[in-house]
């Protein structure tokens, strides 16, 4: 580190541009770039240094429904960037084996219903139509389990009252914050290193710089500014603003300026990860529309079905098992097509910077925060960093305030998602050795436990969740506290005095629907066969 003379501060000078140096290439890095460069145009000077000899993770290929905003901020349709980053849909996440072995549950993109002011899941607990809450509930569990696309052959979205616009360059774009509208009904898997070659291309083509080299020292004026970072053959980078976009590492964030980090080791224990691309033939094997989380016995396993692989690995605790053990489990679960191919292996920091944002350095991605991948939220971090960024977007460097906001939403999506991770273990049934055991006993967030007595005896609704927005709706809640069986969960007494006709009706309109859509929708394997059918 290198302590300078103040450095020069363009932000206080509308005519000049503002200049802004991302240190990292990986999914935060290019993603920041290609979306400053859709925000700001020329009028923002963009600068990527990356690597070639430090790796980027390798993995985050499931995501919110939410992205769909940053692909339209962008600009980019799906037909712009799904084939060139072997994407496939996802309408939830599969859980398999977290109740006891053999039972599996879905998480979708599917908001809960409610009659006569109560949800449907209380409705179910008075009146269970089957044992299955998400079923009964949802239509999209059904279309899970019969593997089937949310578009029909002819590019046609399945009606769950969500209605896409069409592509205008010109029209307003919405982001996560301001977005009121209905459930976003699909997510997506695509390959991570394909979407930042993808965005690389995108940025570069819009006038972003790209320089490949390693950063080997950050200077720092008196103020305990970034004045530049040095690299080993490109000189000095100097900018107005520097994200951290540097992975786990966190070079500048928590390296140069010293941001403490806030672990969440204490209560989300799984702080390891081993890793295979296993190939697959999309005309032999099911592409399934979801994302499948796997319990296993020290931790779970995810699959991800792209277009040309499985993208797979194990989630687990190092002190309850090994790396070696671990990679075991994980190629017995794939069985022979894992056979050659090389693991990755992933030390994990589990927490997040006690602020992001720290005088002219904004963290983004791993370097900011990273919770276990069990619901996907990596990249949903990203993308509402990102979009506070540009909202907190600083004049100057007395913006004190600004950073102070934008800190405090982030580590709220951060502390929420947290909390509604730890519920999915103290909210497991299963219990079958120590691993699963010490989830119901180890410490969770207090105000978790509070909530829990809460939902005992009242479904989560808004008044019971985490407070503030951490991207992940009342009924999300629903879905795991009922579908991990290892809470009891009582339905409100007045539903022994209420009406159900209507309820039961309501449960009769998701069967049928969900009926006629499993006949009618193809399957993802048929729906992207097509695709590349219209596309050879
Ligand atoms: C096991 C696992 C599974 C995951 N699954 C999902 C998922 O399903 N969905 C999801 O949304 N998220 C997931 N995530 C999170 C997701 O992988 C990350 O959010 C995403 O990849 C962003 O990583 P990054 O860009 O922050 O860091 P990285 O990918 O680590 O990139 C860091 C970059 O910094 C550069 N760099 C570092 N030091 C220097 C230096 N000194 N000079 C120059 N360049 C440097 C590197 O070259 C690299 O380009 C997962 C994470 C893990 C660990
Ligand atoms: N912001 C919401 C969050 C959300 C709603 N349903 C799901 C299901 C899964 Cl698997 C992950 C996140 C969410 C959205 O992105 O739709």
């Amino acid at each position: 580190m290198t302590a300078r003379g103040a450095a020069g501060d363009h932000f206080g000078d509308p005519g000049k541009s503002r200049r802004v140096v991302i240190v990292g290439g990986g999914t935060a890095g290019w993603m920041t770039a290609s979306y400053l460069a859709a925000a700001f145009g020329d009028r923002i000077d963009l600068t990527v240094v990356e690597s070639a000899h430090i790796g980027t993770v390798g993995v985050g290929e499931a995501t919110f429904s939410d992205i769909r905003h940053f692909f339209e901020f962008l600009r980019l349709a799906e037909s712009d960037w799904m084939p060139a980053c072997n994407a496939t849909y996802k309408l939830a996440v599969r859980f398999e084996n977290w109740r006891e072995p053999g039972h599996h549950f879905y998480h979708p993109f599917e908001q809960l219903g409610s009659v006569d002011g109560f949800p449907l899941s209380d409705w179910w607990l008075r009146h269970p139509a089957t044992n299955r809450f998400d079923k009964d509930c949802f239509v999209m569990a059904s279309l899970c389990d019969a593997e089937r696309s949310p578009r029909y052959l002819d590019g046609t979205l399945l009606d769950q009252g969500f209605v896409e616009q069409d592509h205008d360059e010109s029209a307003a774009r919405s982001t996560i914050a301001e977005y009121q509208g209905v459930q976003i009904p699909y997510a997506y898997h695509f390959e991570a290193h394909l979407l930042a070659t993808y965005l690389t291309g995108y940025s570069t083509r819009r006038g972003v710089r790209h320089i490949v080299d390693n950063v080997v020292d950050v200077g720092l004026d008196e103020d305990g500014f970034i004045t530049h970072v040095a690299t080993a053959e490109h000189g000095e980078l100097s900018a107005d603003l520097f994200v951290d976009c540097t992975g786990f590492r966190a070079l500048l964030l928590n390296k140069a300026l010293g941001e403490p980090f806030v672990s969440y080791q204490d209560t989300l224990p799984n702080d390891s990860a081993v890793a295979l691309q296993v190939p697959l033939d999309m005309d032999r094997e099911p592409l399934r529309p979801c994302t499948t989380a796997t319990a296993q016995e020290a931790g779970w396993i995810w699959t991800i079905p792209l277009i040309s692989r499985i993208g797979t690995g194990y989630v687990y605790a190092g002190d309850y098992s090994t790396p070696e053990q671990a990679e075991r489990v994980l190629r017995d679960f794939v069985g022979p097509a894992a056979a050659d191919v090389p693991a990755n292996h992933i030390k994990m920091r589990i927490g997040r910077s006690r602020r992001s944002w720290v005088k002219n350095c904004v963290a983004v991605g791993l370097s900011s925060g990273f919770v276990e991948p069990l619901e996907s939220t990596g990249i949903f971090f990203i993308h509402h960093a990102i979009e506070q960024m540009v909202k907190y977007f600083p004049s100057g460097r007395g913006d004190e305030l600004q950073r102070e906001l934008y800190n405090r939403s982030i580590a709220h999506v951060m502390d929420g998602v947290r909390e509604f991770l730890c519920l999915h273990y103290v909210g497991a049934r299963r219990a079958d050795n120590q691993y699963w055991k010490d989830t119901k006993t180890r410490k969770i967030p207090d105000a978790l436990a509070e909530r829990i007595e809460i939902w005992k005896h009242k479904v989560p609704d808004t008044e019971s969740v985490y407070p503030y927005y951490h991207g992940l709706p009342p009924y999300s809640y629903n879905c795991i506290l009922l579908g991990a069986g290892g809470i009891e969960v009582r339905h409100s007494p007045a539903l022994d005095l209420a009406d159900e006709r209507a309820a039961l009706a309501e449960f009769q309109r998701i069967r049928i629907k969900a009926d006629k859509l499993v006949q009618e929708l193809p399957t993802q394997n048929e729906y992207f066969a097509q695709m590349r059918a219209d596309t050879h």
